[in-house]
């Protein structure tokens, strides 16, 4: 059998998709518009004592296009923690105005492919602080994300499985050095979900320049990681909201 690369795992993921109803929030009134923004911004209120507490680490985007209006990404320490927000969420007069549009379901991962910080010591890798602020990491407050699933390509002449792990790390070495070159300019993170959901990872990109992500991923085509073996799947891209934007962005 062909050696697996061994991963660590941190925080769950769930980026949590929705679309407004702009036809039902136009047609509320007042006092229902009150009331669902002040839920909200109650759900919205919990976050922070979450991260203060290192539970987890939540945010908001609006997303650009008609695939959604925005996207919850949450990082919290179970399914069940990550299963309760979309319940409670789905509870709040809010959500009767919005649709789900889409949802990924992951889990923070870093593998041994860039052997230095991922212990094979015996260790506990948590210990190591770049290791941890990998594996739970506090979401930036960037102005923009960009998300999108992606696979390893297990085709006959193309399969990223079958090659031996020597060849597997030389190609992520290189996938690592293109990616280095952005140092400063996008913060990714890596979530594994082979049997979580229908993709093998997912890539949440965060910018302050969005001209940012378009560099990388063009960038990364041309790298044999992601030329031969990389399969994608729907790109969603946006602009971060505070709650401040957020109420702006439904003020009618
Ligand atoms: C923003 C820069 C950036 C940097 C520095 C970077 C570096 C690294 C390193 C060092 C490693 C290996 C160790 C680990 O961390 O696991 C990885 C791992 C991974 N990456 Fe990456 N990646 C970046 C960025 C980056 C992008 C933009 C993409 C999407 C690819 C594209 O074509 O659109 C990506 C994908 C991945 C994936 C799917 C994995 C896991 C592969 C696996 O088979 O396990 N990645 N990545």
């Amino acid at each position: 059998m062909n050696e697996a690369a061994l991963t660590l795992e941190g925080w769950y993921a769930l980026h949590d998709f929705r679309s407004l109803d702009w036809t039902a929030w136009t047609a509320a009134d007042d006092e229902e518009r009150a009331v669902a923004l002040e839920e909200l911004h109650a759900f919205m209120q919990e976050w922070g004592p979450v991260e203060e507490a290192k539970e987890g680490s939540s945010t908001v985007y609006s997303i650009v296009g008609q695939k959604a209006d925005f996207v919850m990404m949450f990082l919290r320490e179970s399914l069940e923690a990550l299963n309760a927000l979309e319940t409670a969420f789905n509870k709040i007069a809010f959500a009767q105005y919005t649709t789900k549009a889409y949802s990924y379901v992951s889990i923070v991962e870093l593998s041994n492919y860039a052997a230095g910080g991922t212990a094979g010591d015996g260790s506990d890798p948590m210990l190591n602080p770049h290791v941890a602020a990998r594996l739970k990491p506090i979401l930036p407050q960037a102005k923009h994300i960009c998300f999108y699933p992606m696979n390893k390509k297990r085709e006959l002449a193309d399969n990223w499985y079958m090659l031996d792990m020597d060849k597997r790390r030389e190609l992520m070495h290189s996938h690592g050095l293109i990616g280095r070159g952005y140092a400063g300019k996008v913060k990714q993170i890596i979530s594994g979900s082979v049997g979580f959901d229908d993709w093998e990872w997912g890539v949440t990109l965060f910018a302050e320049d969005a001209l940012q992500f378009k560099k990388l991923v063009y960038e990364m085509r041309f790298d044999e990681v992601s030329a031969r073996y990389g399969e994608f799947g729907p790109f969603y891209v946006g602009n971060l909201l505070t709650e401040e934007s957020f109420e702006e962005m439904l003020k009618l």
